[in-house]
């Protein structure tokens, strides 16, 4: 099996690295050896051995190279070329540079985060690779804070609608100052590996007057000052920093004693962590929680404490990237994390939400935006400029702390999702305040590892999370899997990035988009990747050979070929030989446990048996006499009759296992479906409810205002009936004397007068008709039943046909007014009664108008009804 050649357009260079063996497994069987390199080269193959198993097939892989368990973290940084990537995105030769993408990947606990990012003592390859950048230009990065319009130009810029911030004032709203700690004090969840803490050292803040706070940013003390602490009431945590009550006056700064502070501190739960808030952080309960590298306890982002220093080693000082001498650079970064095939924010603090009041990322969008419409990006970022290496890693830390991590069974500090860390790179000629930025980005991956549910231990949540790790680790195995197909046929593969977030994050920058071909714009380079594998040669051998399988540029499969027991026990009995054994391998295999000679490419196929199956112990050393034909025919048959049905247990039982695991996977899947779906339906539950109460007040507003609109409307109207109703009676009140002093009435509502009167006429008469078919029908009724109708009332009396011809009592209030207007107007208005219905029919509402008549006229009218 050859390397894959390098002229091939892979989509990564891939790397293995092997971890060397933790303590409590060093008695375990090694299933991974290394094959022994030509001279003078590196190694680039490995052969897997099923342990306990002879009969499984032996696999054999190709990387582009194979680092051992000595490796450093500066073999890693030197061999894998990370330095060419940095120069790619640094683009030394003018022009817009090349993005590069360097990620791990592997079986949980193998080694990835320590290889990307180090651990107490040593740097990993993120603090390299900006070590490398920094030092690289040096003379050539822009000092954003004495120059406020480079900011301005930086952001404007931007094409992915990114927040951005300058170090100093991201750094200060996230840290305080105090260069204290004690031991019991609750160190970071994750603490950057690289970070280096103060220890065993008093509390003592120091002083600072001003202390930006970014938008959206956790409340945080000024250096330290103002820390106190106090039981959250939502969590019941205990938190170490500012009081809620005392957030909002920052000038009245307040020493909290060390005496009163210090109980406190010591009483703080290593379980209670501000991230208990979220789902995830729920699983930290069901195993402990310790950070990366550091293992202290957790604290909140809220308190975050400076990092006094960063560790040094390996020095990479003679190393250096060459740069464009002509350019000028500024470093942004930026984190995030993919979380259950959602991108989070790691520079951004969670939201409380308004109706859960619970702390919560907002998921970004990767797509394309109005600047950016032919590459996807991650959409609403907050990035940070970096003007130095220290402020980068103040950085990194402070996205680390966010970082989601569980205890499993696996790894005590298990990353539960894939980290991005991105160094985006903007470069322009030197001198051209007002020329165009080029981006180009390097971005760093920390791959969450694979996992089995029995191996890790894994329930609830962080078995959920383990679904959704191992579902997008299987999408991103198809896309490699591709990748090594791709190298041995020549047709064109089709990678399948857009399965899942991941996949496209990691994928899409390798095929730039061809849509705007045509269009002006610029055709970026695809980029640069590397991957390193990190395996335990100790470890699950099924989780690695997995991996292995589809991220190895090349492999090839042994199959061992089940020998006949015949030809054995004819070949080894007759001469009283032992069956070999697998420590009778040459002396020279021995020497280097992990080490293996090159399997030689004729054993390569199917055939190549070394060991038998069969170890029969009792007939080692016995001779044995011929057998005859027909006896060696029957052991030749039962043996193959074994052979079969070995073979097919050992398939029933790959399958059963495999169904096993697919069920596992399904079900962790189902529960985070699950658990997304909660999510989404209280989010959409929120939306409604926000939404409804909008439209509620809208209406609310809408229907109040149009009613006040028709009650003035009303009023008016009734207003102007009353109006013309009370100059109409008003008139007929009014002698000729009386008309002499009102002018107004008299010549400038004379016709409306006429016509009112006009119309209090043919009431008149209509009311005359009807009284008149009244009298006629109650001169036709008998005697008997008169008097019921005169006891009603309602119909007029004989005494009333004398006087006026009324209507009963009840008309009888009317005809006051009925009284009054006849004294005006006599004949006109026919009889008194027939009058008082005319008001009372032709303004619809007696009552009110009766009511808002000048009481002037009430009186006038009780007199002169007293006068009749
Ligand atoms: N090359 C190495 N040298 C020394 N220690 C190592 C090495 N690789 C891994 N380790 C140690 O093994 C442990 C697990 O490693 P690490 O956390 O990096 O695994 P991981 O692959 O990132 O796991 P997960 O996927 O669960 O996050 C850590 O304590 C780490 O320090």
């Amino acid at each position: 099996m050859d390397p894959p050649s390098k002229s091939h357009a892979s989509l990564f260079q891939v790397y293995l690295r092997l971890r060397p063996p933790p303590a409590a497994n060093s008695t375990a069987e090694r299933f991974l050896l290394v094959e022994a390199p030509e001279e003078g080269s590196a190694p680039t193959h490995i052969t897997l051995n099923p342990p306990n198993d002879r009969r499984r097939a032996i696999e054999k892989f190709a990387f582009t190279r194979v680092f051992e368990e000595d490796a450093t973290q500066l073999d890693l940084f030197q061999g894998t070329k990370v330095l060419p990537l940095v120069e790619g995105v640094l683009a030394p030769h003018g022009g817009d540079g090349t993005d590069g993408l360097l990620a791990t990947l592997g079986v949980t606990g193998s080694g990835k985060s320590h290889t990307i990012l180090g651990s107490k003592t040593q740097r990993g390859l993120t603090q390299l690779s900006l070590d490398a950048i920094f030092r690289s230009i040096d003379q050539n990065i822009v000092d954003c804070d004495t120059n406020a319009s480079l900011e301005t130009s930086i952001r404007s810029s931007d094409a992915s609608e990114a927040a951005i911030f300058s170090a100093t004032s991201f750094i200060d709203s996230i840290y305080t100052d105090f260069s204290v700690s004690t031991s019991s004090r609750a160190g970071s969840r994750a603490a950057t590996p690289m970070t280096v803490r103060p220890q065993n050292d008093l509390f003592r803040p120091s002083l600072s007057d001003d202390f930006p706070q970014l938008p959206g940013c956790f409340p945080t003390s000024p250096r330290g000052v103002r820390l106190v602490s106090y039981e959250d009431e939502m969590t019941h945590v205990t938190l170490l920093s500012t009081p809620p009550s005392q957030m909002k006056k920052p000038s009245s700064l307040r020493r909290t004693p060390v005496a009163s502070t210090k109980p406190k501190l010591a009483n703080m739960s290593p379980n209670k962590h501000y991230m208990t808030l979220t789902s995830t952080a729920k699983s930290k309960n069901v195993t402990k929680s310790r950070s990366k590298g550091d293992f202290s306890l957790s604290t909140s982002r809220r308190q975050l404490q400076r990092p006094t220093n960063f560790p040094q080693v390996p020095d990479i000082s003679s190393i250096r990237a060459s740069c464009d001498p002509s350019a000028e650079y500024a470093v942004l970064v930026s984190m995030y994390e993919v979380y259950n095939d959602r991108i989070f924010d790691l520079l951004t603090p969670p939201m409380k939400s308004h109706n859960t009041k619970e702390a919560r990322r907002r998921p970004l969008l990767f797509k394309s935006t109005e600047l950016s419409p032919d590459r996807k990006v991650v959409a609403g970022l907050r990035k940070i400029i970096c003007g130095t290496l220290k402020e980068a890693l103040m950085v990194l830390d402070a996205g680390l702390h966010e970082r989601r991590v569980a205890g499993t069974g696996s790894n005590s500090v298990s990353s539960r999702s894939h980290g991005f860390f991105c160094v985006e790179v903007k470069k322009r000629r030197r001198g051209r305040t007002s020329g165009p930025w080029g981006t180009s980005t390097l971005s760093i991956v920390d791959l969450a590892g694979s996992e089995r549910a029995r191996d890790a231990k894994t329930q609830g949540t962080t078995l959920a999370e383990a679904g959704k790790i191992n579902e997008s680790l299987m999408y991103l195995g198809q896309c490699l899997q591709m990748q090594s197909d791709a190298n041995s046929t020549p047709k064109p593969n089709l990678v399948p990035f857009r399965q899942c977030k991941l996949t496209e994050l990691l994928f899409s920058n390798s095929f730039p988009s061809t849509s705007l071909a045509n269009s002006t714009s610029h055709r970026r380079a695809p980029q640069k990747a590397v991957m390193i594998v990190t395996a335990d040669p100790l470890g699950d051998f099924n989780a690695t050979s997995q991996i292995l399988r589809y991220s190895a540029l090349a492999r090839e499969v042994t199959v061992p070929r089940v020998p006949s027991i015949t030809s054995t026990i004819l070949a080894n009995g007759n001469t009283g030989a032992s069956f070999p054994r697998p420590e009778s391998r040459p002396s020279s295999d021995r020497s280097d446990p992990g080490r293996i000679s090159p399997v030689s490419p004729t054993n390569t196929t199917t055939t190549t048996t070394t060991k038998s199956f069969f170890q029969p112990v009792n007939m080692r050393g016995r001779t044995f006499s011929p057998l005859s034909d027909t006896e060696r025919a029957t052991m030749e048959n039962a043996a193959l009759e074994i052979a079969r049905m070995a073979d097919m247990i050992e398939q029933l039982n790959a399958e059963l296992a495999h169904e096993t695991e697919a069920r596992m996977t399904a079900e962790a899947h189902l529960l985070s479906l699950e658990d997304r779906a909660i999510e989404l339906e209280q989010e959409i539950r929120e939306e409604c409810h926000a939404d409804f109460e909008q439209r509620l007040a809208m209406e609310m507003g809408r229907w109040k205002a149009s009613l006040s609109i028709e009650q003035e409307r009303g009023e008016a109207h009734w207003d102007r009936k009353v109006e013309v109703l009370t100059r109409g009676v008003g008139v007929t009140l009014t002698s000729p004397s009386d008309d002499d002093d009102d002018e107004d009435y008299g010549n400038e509502n004379e016709d409306k007068e006429n016509v009112l009167i006009e119309n209090l006429e043919q009431e008149n008469e209509r009311l005359r008709r009807e009284n008149t078919v009244l009298k006629r029908e109650l001169a036709g009724r008998t005697p008997t039943r008169r008097a019921p109708l005169q006891e009603r009332g309602d119909v007029p009396s004989s005494k009333a046909d004398n006087n006026m011809a009324g209507l009963g009592s009840r008309m009888e209030k009317l005809r006051v007014t009925s009284g009054n207007s006849n004294h005006g107007h006599g004949n006109d208005y026919g009889s008194n009664n027939n009058s008082n219905n005319n008001i009372g029919h032709s303004t619809g509402s007696p009552k009110k108008k009766v009511r808002k008549l000048p009481a002037k006229k009430w009186e006038a009218a009780d007199f002169q009804d007293d006068f009749m």
